[in-house]
């Protein structure tokens, strides 16, 4: 893991319009080292705009998003510092999961070790030689991680990971996330299901209509604000219930 005392993801200021439509305005949060962020928000509200600025997937029309210090278009090996699972869409039906980890890793640079070894961390290895036609909605989240846990990065970008997982699956996600920090590595794991985030996260970022509603560790802003993490983030929410 990289050690540093910089934020492992530092958000400045980020904004993002689409056709002058203000998808992103000025939000800035940092995820620190050996920590798990929630990053929570109604549909629509902003929380895929900002993962792929993180990314390197869409550019900011102003503000930047650090990776230890550095955008992510200037990393020179990005698999080995940032594992991103963003939605299982884009895997091919045809190729079974060995073959999809295969060319992952060949684009990386990983070495053929890492394939077995990824196949166990995600409970995947007795099916890697199956067509992904036939995987599950959970089977095709565990391949995604594995593929984002190839290069050993130090920084995990998760987009609603725990789609499709049965409840087994759910209790093993949050043991692997939580051993991935506990280790020093740091987690942005982007959520609707608040039970999960509760359960999991070190802070919390809550956006609402493109901007920061609410920032901090989670166990004392909720807290704070009296009631469960599911009353707090109704209340911050409340003006944008439905899609913007
Ligand atoms: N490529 C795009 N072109 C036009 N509008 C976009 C584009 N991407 C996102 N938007 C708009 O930006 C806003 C924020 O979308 P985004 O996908 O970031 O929200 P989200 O918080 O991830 O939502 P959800 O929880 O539903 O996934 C939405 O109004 C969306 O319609």
């Amino acid at each position: 893991m990289t050690k540093s005392t910089t934020p492992a993801l530092a958000i400045r200021e980020l904004s993002k319009s689409f056709s002058g439509y203000r998808a992103v305005e000025n939000v800035s949060f940092d995820v620190l080292n050996g920590r798990v962020v929630g990053l929570l928000g109604p549909n629509g509200a902003g929380k895929t705009t900002t993962t792929r600025m993180i990314l390197g997937l869409a550019a900011p029309d102003s503000g930047e998003a650090l990776i230890h210090g550095r955008s992510y278009r200037d990393l020179e090996r990005p698999a080995r510092m940032v594992g991103a699972v963003l939605d299982a869409a884009g895997l091919h039906p045809g190729r079974t999961g060995r073959e999809h980890l295969r060319i992952a890793a060949a684009q990386i640079a990983a070495p053929p070790a890492r394939i077995d070894a990824v196949l166990d961390e995600v409970g995947l290895a007795p099916a890697a030689n199956r067509r992904v036609a036939g995987y599950s909605l959970g089977m095709r989240q565990r391949l995604s991680l594995a593929a984002a846990l190839l290069g050993e990065p130090s920084i995990l970008v998760l987009d609603e990971p725990a789609n499709g997982l049965d409840p087994a699956g759910m209790h093993w996600l949050r043991e692997l996330i939580r051993s991935f920090a506990d280790a020093g590595g740091s987690v942005l794991l982007s959520s609707h299901v608040l039970s999960e985030v509760a359960l999991v996260a070190d802070d919390i970022v809550v956006i609402a209509q493109g901007r920061v509603a609410a920032a901090g560790e989670l166990q004392s802003t909720v807290a704070a604000h009296g009631g469960d993490l599911e009353s707090f983030y109704l209340d911050l929410t409340a003006t944008s219930a439905g899609v913007r």
